[in-house]
């Protein structure tokens, strides 16, 4: 017995692109080139069928598409108890046809005594609608209406006893979205379902536990489907200026880790005040899906993650728990630098724009000359931090804009590294094995081994990183290395958003990214020895309440606390 089981081959995808080049650029609307696309494959894809069938060489056919998984075994099983001769039209019987998604079965006596005869004379019309979506599926159910072909056999029908679902619109992994009477029993692997990655290597229908999965409607994708994500699996959440994008570039090395559309997806973003959370970009209750659509479609057995590097997360008043709640199996990162030289940094990346600049050292008043130099303006600022502090009291220091006209406003530059105030909103929600904390430090001589613990604690198999570069350095600004890792998506991983805005950025990016925001690990300007001075002072009792922390949850300190006490 032979089972054609008949894949879109590129071939013949392509001999259906070729034969219709004409007629689609006429066409105009979308759909309507989508629809008259699917029926021609389809359609293709029976003739392929019954030439082999002229040439005595098959039994039954099957049509599917690469996002279906089948157990070849099952469907030998299934159709060994049918008599190919028979016309045998099933799958997953939808209304009045066979649904395509699961893949259609044809016996060789509905291609012989049918079909064939049929697409050898007038062939069945290929339908054009604008406004309907009208598939391949659609295409043959009406193709073996005319041709009196009947189908049948099926096993989703609700008289079927609960379980016999034996081709099924979606994977098992996402079973409990489905409504109550019509949940199937897996423990009997069925013959075929829809909706999963291409992915030669995997048997079964087991689900990777790292995958937290979401469902969801969202308007981006133009089908309207409901989707489903896995929520990400590792969160890098901070701190700015750490090395952040470095680590994540690195981890971007990962075979098995899958790129988001790109670093900082920004759930949250708190920088400018924390407390006044601000949800980036569509804001209300799109937000997520927006995030979710920016991640990389996971197929759950795939043995692969994705995440996000997020560094502002770290300062938000609603992410810990939020996170612990929605995204149940996710892995943090908090990266910590001497909150000196994280000032500093910011200072020097911040200097670029002059607009930013008064955004952020937000005292001085305009006119001054914010690009003077780091003895006026890092010393300004230093200066003015510990003198607030003095008259105001730590507890009595505002971080929120709102405040500016007040005299206690203490800007993002320094407030962020008042670590230790942050870290005990995450400490709370997290224990050690799902909150991993790291020095910048780390990021020197000993880069393989924090990539070794990283990758531990993400749960993906060892690997050796290339680390010879760093990434958004003084002289190497950009914060963004996905484009450069964006061969690891297909067109069923990519992220939904990035058809929408990454269309053609993404290409000129390619080329730009990988040597644009890579430098040799160089020394960036030393700050000055009077104002590093005052910056300590500023932080010490900070630091001295960060070591605290570190010592009552278990973690190491970083080499640069003891220089604070
Ligand atoms: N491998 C390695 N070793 C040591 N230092 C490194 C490395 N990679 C990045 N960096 C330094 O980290 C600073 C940038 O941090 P981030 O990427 O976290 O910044 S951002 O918040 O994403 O904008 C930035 O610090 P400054 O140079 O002091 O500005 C980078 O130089």
């Amino acid at each position: 017995m032979e089972i054609l089981a008949n894949k879109p081959s590129h071939v013949l995808e392509q001999v259906a692109l070729e034969e219709f080049r004409g007629p689609i650029a006429n066409m105009g609307g979308k759909r309507g080139v989508l629809n008259t696309f699917l029926q021609r494959k389809v359609r293709e894809m029976v003739r392929g069928m019954c030439m082999q069938l002229d040439a005595g060489n098959l039994d039954w056919g099957y049509i599917m598409d690469t996002d279906t998984y089948v157990n070849i075994t099952r469907l030998q099983n299934f159709v060994s108890e049918l008599d190919s001769t028979e016309p045998i039209y099933t799958g997953y019987c939808s209304r009045n046809i066979i649904g395509g998604g699961p893949g259609i079965l044809l016996s060789a006596g509905a291609l012989r005594h049918f079909l064939c005869p049929r697409l050898k004379r007038e062939g069945c019309s290929i339908t054009v609608r604008e406004n309907d979506f009208r598939g391949g599926d659609a295409w043959l159910g009406e193709c073996a209406r005319e041709t009196k072909l009947p189908f049948g056999h099926c096993t989703n029908e609700p008289t079927e006893k609960k379980g016999t679902y034996l081709f099924r619109r979606d994977p098992p992994w996402t079973e409990r979205f489905v409504s109550k009477d019509l949940k199937a029993d897996w423990s009997t692997e069925p013959i075929s379902y829809h909706h999963v990655l291409p992915n030669k290597n995997i048997q079964g229908p087991g689900a990777d536990p790292r995958c937290n999965l979401v469902r969801y409607k969202h308007k981006e994708n133009p089908s309207g489907f409901i989707t489903t994500r896995c929520t990400p699996h590792m969160l890098l959440i901070g701190v700015p200026k750490a090395g952040t994008t470095s680590l994540f570039c690195y981890l971007n090395q990962h075979p098995d880790f899958i790129p988001p559309l790109h670093k900082e997806l920004h759930l949250f973003a708190p920088i400018m005040a924390p407390g006044r959370e601000i949800a980036v970009k569509g804001g209300g209750r799109n937000t997520l899906s927006r995030y979710l659509n920016q991640l990389p479609i996971m197929d759950p057995r795939s043995g692969k993650i994705t995440g996000e590097a997020s560094p502002s997360y770290f300062y938000s008043l609603k992410a810990p728990t939020f996170f612990k709640k929605n995204f149940k199996t996710v892995k943090l990162i908090l990266l910590l630098r001497d909150p000196v030289d994280r000032a500093f940094s910011e200072y020097l990346n911040k200097l670029k724009s002059p607009a930013v600049a008064m955004n952020q050292f937000i005292w001085l008043k305009k006119g001054d000359d914010i690009l003077g130099g780091q003895r006026d303006y890092f010393g300004r600022v230093a200066r003015a931090a510990l003198e607030r502090k003095r008259r105001c009291g730590e507890s009595g220091l505002v971080f929120d804009p709102a405040a500016l006209g007040r005299d206690c406003y203490l800007p993002p530059i320094i407030w962020q590294g008042l670590y230790h105030q942050h870290l005990k909103r995450w400490v709370q929600a997290y224990g050690k094995e799902d909150l991993m904390l790291a020095c910048h430090s780390d990021l020197g001589d000993s880069t393989q081994d924090l990539m070794r613990k990283v990758t531990e604690h993400v749960g993906l198999p060892a690997f050796e990183y290339n680390l010879s570069l760093a990434y958004n350095t003084a002289s190497h600004r950009g914060a963004d290395c996905s484009a450069a890792f964006s061969h690891k998506w297909d067109s069923f991983s990519r992220p939904i958003l990035f058809n929408k805005l990454w269309k053609t950025a993404a290409v000129s990016n390619k080329t730009n990214n990988s040597v644009h925001f890579q430098s040799a690990k160089k020394d960036r300007p030393a700050v000055d020895a009077d104002i590093r001075g005052m910056l300590k002072r500023f932080y010490a009792p900070s630091v001295a309440a960060l070591r605290r922390q570190f010592a009552e949850h278990g973690y190491s300190e970083c080499p640069w606390m003891a220089a604070y006490s």
